[in-house]
């Protein structure tokens, strides 16, 4: 794999509407790629999106990935190998796009990313998120050369997804302070226009919240264009740095220490309440990030995701470790500090 610092690598088109599934190979066509494609998806997405993607380009091969994992990013490979593929299309949540735009950048090969839901920033990103045994991974990966967001099916699919959605861009406030303070204090490479672009994405999310509800098409368009800014931002930063910090280090232990009990997007909204909290005490600039994720019916306490306070509190206490990335919890938050910022927050 290759990081190719100091390029900005964008997505050539981005198409987003109703009924748009159906123009997904006129999109590819428009770029000249070379070859027919492999179709990566999950069983859901599989009947929803992605046979009928597979049928654009000829009955294509489509392999089913179920976790996210470098196991299966090297399974992509091998039946990429097999089939030739020109290309990857992805079709699903965020762990299927990940995965194919991990296997795309492995193989050196073009990456078409087809979202189901709008659960998470990594749309648009070139970044690629994989747990290691005690580690989590972000990885540069091959950005998408097209997008194509059907908002119909978005719109369709299980509110609490959209809401997940909302949540990763919300904690775009707190991973922006993380990111503002590692550059302050450890000289850590910042891009102003980056930070800006993902700030104003949570801002804008948030003053048009009253305007996102359930079964509202326009609502997925809304989420949509948030988590595609979103994803520019990490493109532009070269790093998922503009919406992933503190907040999301205690997601992804989360999700070491109780996997699959809530959705990455839902774990970093109430992460990002006790993030603002150590950020900035009891200015209430913490209960600005709860009042946001109450009024878009996300969680805001750990109970309500699933965790017990034990494993919520351990996340916070063990979150530094799990990867070379600086935040408000320094070299590690004591078990006092982080007991006090959950019960202050109301979040456990
Ligand atoms: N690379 C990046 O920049 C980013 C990566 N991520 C990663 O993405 C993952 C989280 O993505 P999620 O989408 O929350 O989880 P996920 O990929 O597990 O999807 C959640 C569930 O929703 C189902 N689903 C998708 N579309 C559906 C539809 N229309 N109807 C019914 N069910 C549907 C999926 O099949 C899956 O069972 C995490 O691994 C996270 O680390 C998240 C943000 C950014
Ligand atoms: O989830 C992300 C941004 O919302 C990606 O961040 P990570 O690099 O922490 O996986
Ligand atoms: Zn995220």
């Amino acid at each position: 794999m290759f990081n190719k610092r100091g390029w900005i690598r964008l997505p050539r088109n981005v198409v987003v509407g109703h009924g748009v599934l159906s123009q997904t190979a006129a999109a590819v066509e428009e770029l000249h790629l070379a070859g027919t494609p492999l179709v990566v998806t999950s069983p859901t997405p599989r009947k929803l999106a992605a046979e009928s993607v597979a049928e654009q380009f000829g009955g294509c091969s489509m392999v089913t990935v179920e976790e996210a994992s470098f196991a299966e990013v090297q399974r992509v490979i091998e039946e990429a190998e097999n089939c030739e593929a020109g290309f990857l299309v992805g079709v699903g949540g965020g762990k299927v796009i990940d995965i194919a735009k991990m296997a795309s950048d492995e193989l050196g090969i073009g990456f078409v990313s087809v979202p189901t839901a709008a659960s998470h920033d990594g749309i648009v990103s070139g970044r690629g998120s994989v747990p290691e045994g005690n580690n989590r991974h972000s990885v540069a990966a091959e950005p998408p050369l097209v997008v194509v967001a059907d908002t119909g099916i978005i719109a369709d699919a299980p509110w609490r997804l959209t809401t997940a959605g909302c949540a990763d861009i919300i904690s775009n406030y707190t991973a922006v302070k993380d990111w503002e303070l590692a550059h302050r204090l450890k000289n850590v490479e910042y891009s102003e226009y980056a930070s800006a672009l993902s700030r104003m994405t949570a801002e804008m999310l948030v003053d048009n919240a009253d305007s996102i509800r359930p079964g509202l098409e326009e609502s997925a368009w809304l989420v949509v264009k948030a988590l595609v800014s979103s994803g520019v931002a990490m493109s532009i930063a070269g790093s998922s740095r503009p919406a992933s910090g503190a907040e999301h280090l205690i997601s992804h232990q989360l999700d070491r220490i109780a996997p699959g009990t809530a959705l990455h997007g839902h774990q970093v909204g109430v992460a990002s309440i006790v993030t603002e909290y150590l950020h900035s005490g009891s200015m209430g600039r913490w209960e600005n990030v709860q009042e946001a994720l109450g009024a878009l019916g996300a969680p805001t306490t750990a109970e309500e995701l699933g965790h017990s306070p034990e494993d919520f509190v351990e996340a916070m206490t063990t979150a530094h470790e799990i990867r070379d990335r600086y935040t408000i919890l320094g070299d590690g938050v004591s078990e006092d500090a982080a007991i006090e910022a959950a019960t202050v927050t109301g979040v456990i």
